[in-house]
Parts: structure tokens; C-alpha cells; sequence
């Protein structure tokens, strides 16, 4: 369409408050054709005013967006945009007494649905029953088909796999880097830190409205290095830990949990000093990489509510 050779999302220091309350602040950031990018932050951080500025549905106080290369304050454009595009909000709802089939019935009218059959066999539904009466996973589902069966090149989603059981997530996943192999993009924001590692190949961090962090998973991931928890036997003087290559250190239950290279002749020359009662050394996994990034006493924190993980709500 008339996108070719413009990114499909561009933020170009976009700020949007709420009368005094700031959504975003600033955000610059282009999401490349056929990537999967992933949009993360602590509750509160500004990811779905964000989405929401790049649906149309909030306008910006300052700076601009673009979708699939409309403006989004282009309203006649941005509508020429949307049928290219499938969306998944957070907390999906249809409205009235309809059934599934006519929910999909709605959406082919508007969009089409070349791909609605394959679709409902990955991620089947009652269709006959009332959409009211469905459970969230079922909701959650049918949300899939609408906003895939008319092979967008482009998905938005809003915590796309809430709510799913495993399986249905794992079909999800495949969906999504099928739908990479064919060249189309996919922005999601998410606090699932193993789907991320599992499917995004950039992710932006945002806190406090601001993008703080824009890289593949792979180099923050390998930027996050090495931790290794100590705990010894006397108590070392304050910042007797902060050696060079270390990069972070906190104390937590009595033990020390640094953050470092993978130098160990300096960590194992200060420890030397110690009677070293454990110690355990492991790669960084996902999780301490991003809870570096979400952690902290930021200036002005909209909420601090940790990250949730796999297991959480
Ligand atoms: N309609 C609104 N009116 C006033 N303030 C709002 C409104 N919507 C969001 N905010 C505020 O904007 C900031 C960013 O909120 P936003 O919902 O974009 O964050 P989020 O990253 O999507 O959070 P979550 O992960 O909890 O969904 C928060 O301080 C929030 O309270």
C-alpha cells in the first residue's frame, strides 16, 4: 500500500499529557518493516497512551506519529491505514447481544477475513453462543481471529496473550513468526518476560513516560552479562564490592548480588579478602536484565508495582 518504503510506526518526540498527568514525554522510536517489537514498562509507564496516540484515539500534545505512513491526526488517512492493520486491545469487549460468527461477520464487512476458517481451526470458539457468555480466553480468541483473518501488515496488541492457557499462547507465538516469515510487523507491549525472549527481535523500554532503552533482546541481554551472589562470612566495608566490571551491587538477605563482566580474576581476588561462605555465578537471564530497568527510584515514578512474571496475574 502507500506505506512501501516508510517505516510502519514512527514516534517522533511525541509527548501527551493528561491536563497535568504525563502519558508519554518525548518518545522518538521507528519500528522496521517485518520486525517484532516489543513494548515494555512497569504499570503506569505510558505504553497504552502511547498505542493510543498511534490509533488515532488520543491526540498528541506535542510531536507526531505516523501509521503504516499516515499521520495519525490524519483522520481520513489514518482510516485508509487501518484496514491494513489488525489490533488487539488489553481488555477486549464487544459490545451487545451477538454471537461470534456475527462479532467476525462485522469485522470481514469492514477488513475481510480471506483468513478466517484457518484462523478459527488454530483458535477455535463457540461462534454460535453469544460472545456476553464467553469466557476471557474465548474473548480473548475471538479477539485473535478479528484482528488476523484479514492478514494485516501490521498488529498492534495490547498484552495480546492475557489470559490464554499455554497451548493457546504457543499457537499464538507461531502465528506471529509465520506471519514475520511473510514479511509483516508486529508491535506488542507485554509483561511476559519469556515471550518476549521468545519472540521479539527489538524492544523499547519506556518508564515515566520516557523510552529509556531501545535494542534488540539480544545485545541487552548479553549488555546484562554475569551475576553472581555472595555471601560471606564478615561484613566488608561499604563499597568493597564495587570493584571494575562490576556494574550493580545490591544486598538482599544477607547476601550480595552483583552484576558484572565476565572478569572473574577481579572478583575473585577481592573475595579472596573473605572467608566466602557460598557463592553461585550464572548468566543473566531476561528477568535481572529488565528488572534493572523497571527497579529503581526513578524522579517522579507513576507507580512502582513490580513486574509481573509468568506466573502472575
Ligand atoms: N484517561 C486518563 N486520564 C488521566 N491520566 C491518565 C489517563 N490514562 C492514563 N493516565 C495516566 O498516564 C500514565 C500512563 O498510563 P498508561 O495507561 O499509558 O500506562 P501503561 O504503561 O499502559 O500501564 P499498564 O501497564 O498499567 O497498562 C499513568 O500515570 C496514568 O495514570
Amino acid at each position: 500500500m502507500s506505506s512501501a518504503g516508510q517505516h510502519p510506526i514512527e514516534f517522533n518526540s511525541v509527548t501527551k499529557y493528561y491536563g497535568d498527568v504525563r502519558g508519554v514525554e518525548d518518545l522518538t522510536f521507528t519500528v522496521e518493516r517485518g520486525e517484532i517489537f516489543g513494548f515494555l514498562g512497569p504499570n503506569g509507564a505510558g505504553k497504552s497512551t502511547a498505542i493510543r496516540v498511534l490509533l488515532g484515539l488520543l491526540n498528541p500534545t506535542g510531536g507526531e506519529a505516523s501509521l503504516l505512513g499516515r499521520d495519525v491526526t490524519d483522520r481520513n488517512g489514518l482510516r485508509d491505514a487501518k484496514r491494513h492493520l489488525g489490533y488487539l486491545p488489553s481488555d477486549v469487549t464487544f459490545y451487545g447481544r451477538v454471537t461470534g460468527t456475527e462479532v467476525l461477520d462485522y469485522f470481514a464487512r469492514i477488513r475481510g477475513d480471506a483468513h478466517r476458517e484457518e484462523l478459527l481451526e488454530r483458535f477455535p470458539v463457540p461462534l454460535d453462543r453469544n460472545v456476553k457468555a464467553y469466557s476471557s480466553g474465548n474473548r480473548q480468541k475471538l479477539a485473535i481471529v478479528a484482528a488476523f483473518m484479514h492478514d494485516p501488515e501490521l498488529a498492534i496488541m495490547d498484552e495480546p496473550t492475557s489470559g490464554l492457557d499455554p497451548l493457546v499462547q504457543n499457537e499464538f507465538y507461531e502465528l506471529l513468526e509465520e506471519r514475520q516469515e511473510a514479511g509483516q510487523t508486529a508491535f506488542f507491549s507485554s509483561h511476559i518476560l519469556s515471550e518476549v525472549r521468545r519472540v521479539c527481535d527489538r524492544v523499547g523500554i519506556i518508564r515515566n513516560g520516557r523510552l529509556i532503552e531501545l535494542d534488540s533482546v539480544k545485545n541487552i541481554l548479553a549488555d546484562g552479562g554475569t551475576i553472581a551472589t555472595v555471601r560471606l562470612a564478615e561484613e566488608p566495608p561499604a563499597a568493597a564490592l564495587e570493584f571494575p566490571g562490576v556494574a550493580h551491587v545490591d544486598r538482599r538477605d544477607g547476601e550480595y548480588r552483583l552484576v558484572l563482566s565476565r572478569e572473574f580474576d577481579a572478583l575473585v581476588h577481592r573475595l579472596s579478602e573473605y572467608t566466602v561462605l557460598d557463592l553461585e555465578v550464572r548468566e543473566a537471564d531476561i528477568e535481572d536484565v529488565f528488572m534493572h530497568f523497571y527497579g529503581g527510584t526513578g524522579e517522579g515514578d507513576n507507580d512502582d508495582t513490580p513486574l509481573e512474571n509468568e506466573t502472575g496475574t
